[in-house]
């Protein structure tokens, strides 16, 4: 295993925050020796693994994630094992072949920021630090938080003074975290530790840590582990500060040349129309992308105007013949309603996804034939600010018997 450059391939002996160039760092992994079928034996048996780090859904797949960290090393919380719904009332409505969801947000946090979090958090504390720091809209801090605590280590967040969900804040704080709040949006926390994040002996842990990559990588795996190995034709996930996609196309990659799947699904990226940088590049085939510098949705996981993964996200994206989208945030809420009237249930930024589909569909991208999977990647409980945004009944004609049919 070794840490690179992005952009200019120079080797770095650890996870520093950035390269020299300016380039983000990656993980290059030597999957020489490994048998796919052997691999697809180790990981089913892992599945009846108890309280062993093996019986997390992330620590399941070690060897393609951090095969070298000792097992002594690892702090986890059984992350990842989350659900894989048919939600057969959207698909109906859709009237596409087949739809699945696949619920991040039941890891022990309440998103999927807890299969990249295990990892960078081990790693960290496995070189010596025992100081965590990000910058985050409320879920990054709450998964830094809860293992930080797990790991008796401190944790020390930056964290916007508006347009965060109250519920996030509270989560990370009852944690431990020591917490920071600030004028302005993730970015500006991001430029923070670019700027002084080096002098203040904090491991970071926001998404520019390649280990945190890594630890995401294990959703695309799961998902084609609970899939026989066999992915639908198009996966679907939401953007922001774009690990998400980032860590799906370098596990997708890795399953591909592995031989654990024999064809690349293809990808769609949804941003909030408020918040879509990288969109706008996409979609004008640029090669930079133009921060947004007031970005703004009701999505407040996705209120991220400066992407730090944008490169690597757009080279995947490219590369697999991936697409972008936007989606309102009236769409947004709307698809929220189906997803937690199915009784699965999201925080907004995931329900983006599903909002997509309607529009993406409708244009001829996917096709009604085919078969999609959307990660929802936030809880419903994480933001109930915008439950009061649906349509309440009219409580004077309250009317119990009529209410229920009788
Ligand atoms: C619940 C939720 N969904 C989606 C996103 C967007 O993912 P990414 O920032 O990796 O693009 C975030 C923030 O990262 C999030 O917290
Ligand atoms: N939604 C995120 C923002 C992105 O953070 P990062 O972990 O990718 O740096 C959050 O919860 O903070």
């Amino acid at each position: 295993m070794k840490i690179k450059c992005y952009e200019c391939g120079r080797e770095h002996r650890d996870a520093a925050y950035r390269c020299e160039c300016g380039g983000l760092l990656e993980i290059s992994h030597d999957f020489v020796g490994l048998d796919p079928e052997r691999l697809k034996r180790t990981f089913h048996e892992r599945l009846s693994e108890r309280m062993t780090p093996y019986a997390s859904g992330v620590w399941r797949y070690k060897e393609l994630i951090h095969p070298e960290l000792p097992e002594r090393e690892i702090v986890t919380k059984y992350e990842g094992n989350t659900g894989l719904y048919p939600a057969e009332p959207i698909r109906r409505s859709l009237g596409i072949r087949q739809l699945w969801l696949k619920a991040q947000s039941e890891n022990p946090s309440g998103s999927f920021k807890d299969n990249g979090m295990t990892v960078a958090l081990s790693h960290g504390r496995s070189i010596g630090y025992r100081r965590f720091s990000c910058t985050s809209t409320g879920n990054t801090s709450a998964s830094l938080a809860m293992y930080a605590a797990l790991a008796e280590c401190e944790s020390v967040v930056l964290v916007p003074n508006e347009k965060v969900s109250a519920n996030k804040v509270v989560q990370t704080l009852a944690y431990g975290a020591r917490m920071i709040r600030f004028d302005g949006t993730y970015d500006d926390g991001i430029r923070f530790f670019e700027q002084h994040g080096g002098g203040l002996d904090l491991y970071i842990c926001n998404s520019l840590n390649p280990f945190r990559i890594e630890g995401q990588k294990s959703i695309v795996y799961e998902l084609a582990q609970s899939m026989n190995w066999k992915l639908p034709d198009w996966i679907v996930i939401p953007g922001g500060a774009l690990s998400n996609v980032t860590a799906l196309g370098k596990g997708l990659q890795d399953l591909l040349q592995l031989g654990l799947i024999e064809r690349m699904p293809k990808v769609a990226l949804v941003q909030a129309e408020g918040a879509s940088p990288f969109h706008k590049m996409m979609a004008a085939a640029g090669e930079t992308l133009i921060p947004e510098r007031s970005p703004a949705t009701v999505a407040s996981a996705m209120n991220i105007g400066n992407p730090p993964s944008w490169r690597k996200a757009r080279d995947f994206l490219r590369e697999s013949g991936g697409v972008t989208c936007t989606v309102t945030d009236e769409e947004i809420i709307e698809a929220k309603r189906l997803i937690d009237g199915c009784g699965i249930g999201c925080e907004p930024a995931s329900a983006s996804t599903v909002a997509s589909l309607r529009k993406l569909i409708a244009e001829g991208t996917i096709d009604k034939d085919e078969t999609v999977a959307c990660i929802l990647t936030g809880n419903l409980l994480k933001d109930t600010d915008i439950l009061s945004m649906y349509e309440q009944g009219d409580e004077s004609s309250f009317d119990f018997a009529s209410l229920i049919g009788l």
